[in-house]
């Protein structure tokens, strides 16, 4: 699964007249695990909604691959999100009373390929990441359990790019070490690009790059 490149230019976005985003440029190469990191409130969630195509900025342009995401319409945006883009979550965004692999399968309950395809594929993912599959319901399962879990979904439809929004600010040491050294894994050994907002240090020693926010603008690295 090669991941793609980004290269961000003039980017700005602003929330009743007061700039939240300020950015000049940002390049991504694919392969790689970039940290967005910076104090509460300097902009860290609302670049990764930018870079993924949640929100639309005022100016500027997010190019991924060439393809110029702050330029298509929100229907065009949702489509190339389905194709290229998985996300994961502070708080996971799990249906609770589901079991892990029906959680796995939602995103990919509407694709063309077979049922059995796709439970092959969510089984794969759901053993890859260590998670028991055949509990029936996600509640039962550890805060770290129920992370992979919400990884195994985000990849269920073999995404080149990984959002990650908080990924470890929920889980203990121990299981945030296991989710940061998945997460390099994915760009690593996948090729995945991996662009991760978060405050722990565990990801930051890991990332190929970390992009330093303060109120929305890029802090020299200390
Ligand atoms: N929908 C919105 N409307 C108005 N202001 C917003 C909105 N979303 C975010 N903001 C403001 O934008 C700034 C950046 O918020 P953001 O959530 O991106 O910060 P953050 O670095 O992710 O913070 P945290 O670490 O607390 O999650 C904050 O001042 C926030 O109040």
């Amino acid at each position: 699964m090669p991941g793609l490149p980004l290269a961000v230019s003039g980017l700005r976005l602003a929330f009743a007249g007061a700039d939240v985003i300020d950015l000049p440029s940002l390049a991504i190469a694919p392969g790689t695990m970039t940290v967005l990191s910076g104090a509460s409130g300097s902009g860290k969630s609302t670049l990764l909604y930018l870079l993924s195509g949640l929100l639309r900025p005022d100016a500027g342009s997010i190019a991924w691959a060439g393809t110029d995401i702050a330029l298509l319409g929100e229907s065009r945006r949702d489509r190339w999100r389905r194709k290229e883009a998985g996300f994961i979550f502070q708080n996971f965004h799990l249906i609770e009373e589901m079991s892990p692999l029906d959680n796995v399968l939602v995103p990919i309950w509407l694709d063309s390929f077979s049922a059995n395809a796709k439970r092959r594929r969510a089984l794969d993912l759901l053993r890859q990441l260590d998670v028991p599959a055949e509990r029936d319901s996600v509640a039962k399962l550890s805060r770290g359990q129920q992370q992979r879990v919400a990884i195994a979904r985000a990849l269920s439809g073999n995404p080149s790019i990984i959002f990650a929004d908080e990924p470890t600010a929920s889980l203990d040491a121990a299981a945030g070490e296991t989710v940061a050294a998945i997460l390099q894994r994915l760009a690593r050994e996948d090729g995945r690009t991996v662009v991760v907002a978060t405050h722990d240090p565990a990801l930051k020693v890991l990332a190929d790059q970390s992009l330093l926010l303060d109120h929305g603008k890029r802090e020299p690295a200390p």
